[in-house]
């Protein structure tokens, strides 16, 4: 018997112009523009991420059973071009989720990035062929393909809650979450952070970066 698949409906695509906004700055800065906490915790660059670049596109949520990929190939062969694939399998690495051969097919469907909470595998050919990949690690065990899943429905994915269509920035230095709603209003902020942050090194160079908060805010005791 075939293994029960739920499907929610697809989110709306964002504005490209959205999008463009956000492939400017960084996880750090949209990080800092929420609150600093709007992190996937756990995730990292795996492969396929060039020096520097950052990847950004609306999340298609994928929930699987742990080492279990059957659903993460019927997303890959329904996902919007743009869009980035988030694979929960609480943070399992026992099995690998995805390896060369569907990295290569997701770059042809146009997905952007690849966020697993789990393992992936062949780390040379997704370096090769593959959207980047961000997962919590490696291991040359396969995966079964028996089901069940669930595509576009809410995930929980590195402590955080990814729902689709909520918009990712993922770089060298991980996964950051912007919740659809909230698009405009932490894109703003984090660019705002962006300037604060062009002054500040401008500060640096010159020897002029204000260091008095730290003296506030402590009380250094001298002892011998
Ligand atoms: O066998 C699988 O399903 C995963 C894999 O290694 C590949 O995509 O190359
Ligand atoms: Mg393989």
């Amino acid at each position: 018997m075939p293994a029960d698949c739920l499907m929610y409906p697809a989110s709306p695509l964002p504005p490209a112009e959205l999008v463009g906004r956000l492939e400017r700055l960084a996880s750090a800065l949209v990080s800092d523009g929420s609150g600093r906490w709007a992190g996937a915790t756990g995730l990292g660059p795996i492969a396929g991420l060039k020096p520097g670049q950052v990847v950004v596109g609306p999340a298609f949520t994928v929930r699987t059973r742990p080492g279990d990929n059957l659903v993460v190939h019927k997303a890959m062969d329904i996902a919007r071009p743009g869009e980035v694939l988030v694979v929960a399998a609480g943070g399992h690495t026992d099995r690998a989720l995805l390896g060369g051969l569907m990295g290569q097919y997701a770059a042809t469907k146009g997905i952007v990035a690849l966020v697993v909470d789990g393992a992936v595998r062949d780390r040379s050919d997704l370096d090769r062929v593959s959207p980047p990949v961000f997962a919590t690690g490696l291991t040359h065990l396969g995966p079964y393909k028996n089901g069940p899943g669930e595509l576009r429905g809410p995930v929980s994915v590195g402590g955080v809650v990814i729902r689709d269509g909520d918009l990712l920035v993922c770089d060298e230095d991980g996964v950051a979450v912007i919740p659809r709603h909230r698009a405009e209003e932490i894109t703003s902020a984090a660019e705002a952070k962006f300037d604060s942050e062009a002054a500040e090194r401008r500060a640096i160079a010159e020897g002029t970066w204000d260091r008095s908060w730290i003296d506030a805010a402590l009380a250094v005791r001298e002892v011998s």
